[in-house]
């Protein structure tokens, strides 16, 4: 056996986020390791990469018994992590990236040339092609997911783990990193991949862990098992699936008039270069009450600027944003918000959250200032509503009083869900609402926004999952290079005209 990992148990005070848990991994094997948010999967990772140490169990690799202090001692092992958040520098090239920690020198200071013609080299050995004069900024998730990966292929890795490495990436990027694994794993590399994703862990894995509350609840071949069984098992209980009513949309709420806007915050080097190129180039939609509108897109198509400009993090350079009859433009968000947006961000970590807030204070946000008038009542009963929602979504917190950094990914996001849909604002702006969570909470989401709707609630659904998009919206529109490149009422959208559209095909009628 490569890899045994025996009777691990992992403590944090009163958590206990691993308990017993025995891990194995073969030469050239892909294991999926599963369960719900919080099950501890992440924490066993990092302990296997020398992030954390067990509070007891042991480790051994290739027979010999291993302990790692530190991620280096783990990677001069052999065993190499893709974190959920890539570690790259934006404005560093594909190869500086590569190398960095272990740059080839010519005397004192770093060989270039030399560097890129390993980079080329590495690329090529591995069937993994990617440009090593790029800047990191210019690639896609894609891309630089591929550079995260050669950089552990680079440091030496046969041990490699992706901790939900799909979450972030098209459906096509999503299918060529499968594809890549298998070829990678053919060459004698083995991989451990967190995942939330059963069709990925049934195409890709050999064999798949089971965590449940921190517990080991089956190893099982992947060809011995199915979707049903797994979800059986992470969750202990049949799923239902939440269906949809017809809708009946009432009164505009959100009205975007020929929305354009060049650059954009985020504008990657490229953008610059091509300023004239707009990133939202006439873009016009309206959400009514009581109807989801999707937005389908291959994400850095325009969906990011417009849920910006419409939050009001990003004034528009051309075009109108009206909710509930009022322009938006030159307000706060915070005043905008107050027009009555609630809004689940797409990055949780940068807008969504304060890490270093209490799981209380980040529930909070946008309740305490309607509740500051009442005093010490308000404060406990925002308590019980936090509770409230610890309970209904599961969300798994030692405390309120934690800080909300310790939480797991999963858990976070649906914190700031319960959040964003508490309220009775009457636009949501739900940006890849269930990305990290695990099916069952994915469920509730999709639940609970469907109740938002039939409450009258108009919705704006941006999600890089077709399914999402095709299981919740009445109507769903895709972007191209910043403009609509149609519309579809959800009874006529199939996941093939979508992606026609989004890879910028037209629909002949
Ligand atoms: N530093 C810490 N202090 C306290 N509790 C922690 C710490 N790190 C993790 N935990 C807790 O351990 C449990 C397991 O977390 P972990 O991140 O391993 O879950 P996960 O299975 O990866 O979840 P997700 O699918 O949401 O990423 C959680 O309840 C989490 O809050």
């Amino acid at each position: 056996m490569l890899l045994q990992m025996s009777q691990i148990t992992k403590t944090y005070g009163k958590t206990t986020a691993n308990s017993a848990v025995d891990f194995t991994l073969r030469e050239g094997e892909i294991h999926a390791l599963v369960g719900e948010n919080g099950a501890g999967k992440t924490t066993l990772m990092r302990m296997l990469y020398g992030m954390e140490q067990p509070t007891s169990g042991s480790i051994r690799l290739r027979g010999q018994t291993v302990t790692f202090a530190s991620p280096v001692d783990a990677i001069a092992a052999g065993i190499g992590m893709v974190h959920q958040h890539f570690m790259l520098f934006p404005s560093f090239t594909v190869a500086e990236n590569i190398v960095i920690g272990r740059e080839p020198k010519a005397g004192p200071s770093f060989d270039r040339k030399k560097a890129v013609q390993q980079v080329e080299q590495l690329c090529a050995d591995y069937r993994m092609p990617i440009n090593p004069l790029m800047k990191v900024a210019d690639c896609p998730l894609g891309l630089q997911q591929r550079v995260e990966i050669l950089k552990v292929l680079y440091q030496g890795a046969d041990i490699i783990i992706l901790d939900e490495p799909t979450g972030v990436l098209t459906p096509l990027e999503a299918r060529d990193l499968l594809v890549t694994m298998k070829s990678l794993a053919a060459l004698g590399k083995s991989f451990i991949i967190i995942t939330h994703k059963l069709h990925e862990v049934m195409e890709v894995a050999d064999r798949v862990t089971v965590l449940r509350d921190g517990r080991i609840r089956g190893t099982l071949d992947t060809s011995a098992t199915n979707a049903e069984e797994l979800s059986r098992l992470m969750v202990g209980r049949e799923l239902a699936d939440s269906v949809k009513q017809a809708s009946d949309p009432g009164e505009v709420v959100l009205e975007v008039r020929d929305a354009t806007l060049y650059g954009g915050k985020g504008r990657t080097s490229k953008a610059k270069a091509r300023e004239e190129k707009p990133v939202l180039n006439g873009v016009s939609l309206q959400v009514r009450a009581g109807e989801v509108v999707g937005i389908a897109g291959i994400s850095g198509n325009g969906q990011s600027e417009l849920i910006q400009a419409i939050a009001g993090l990003q004034p528009l350079d051309g075009g109108e944003i009206r909710l509930q009859g009022t322009s938006i433009a030159g307000r706060s968000p915070l005043a905008v918000r107050g027009l009555g947006l609630a809004h689940i961000p797409e990055d949780r970590y940068q807008w969504g959250a304060a890490k270093d807030g209490t799981v209380l204070e980040n529930g909070i946000m946008g309740h305490h200032r309607s509740s500051a008038r009442f005093g010490l009542l308000a404060g406990r009963k925002l308590r019980t509503m936090v509770a409230g929602w610890i309970s209904q979504f599961q969300i798994k917190a030692g405390s309120q009083e934690q800080k909300a950094k310790v939480l797991s990914g999963g858990n976070l996001q649906k914190l700031i869900v319960a959040r964003e849909l508490e309220g009775s604002e009457p636009f949501l702006i739900a940006a890849e609402p269930t990305r990290g969570v695990d099916i069952g909470a994915m469920e509730l989401i999709h639940e609970e926004l469907l109740r938002k709707r039939s409450e009258r609630g108009a919705i704006l659904l941006v999600s890089s999952e077709l399914t999402e998009i095709l299981k919740l919206s009445d109507r769903i529109v895709v972007m191209y290079e910043g403009r609509i490149a149609g519309e579809l009422a959800a009874e006529d959208a199939t996941e093939e005209t979508i992606s026609l559209l989004m890879a910028g095909g037209e629909l002949r009628v």
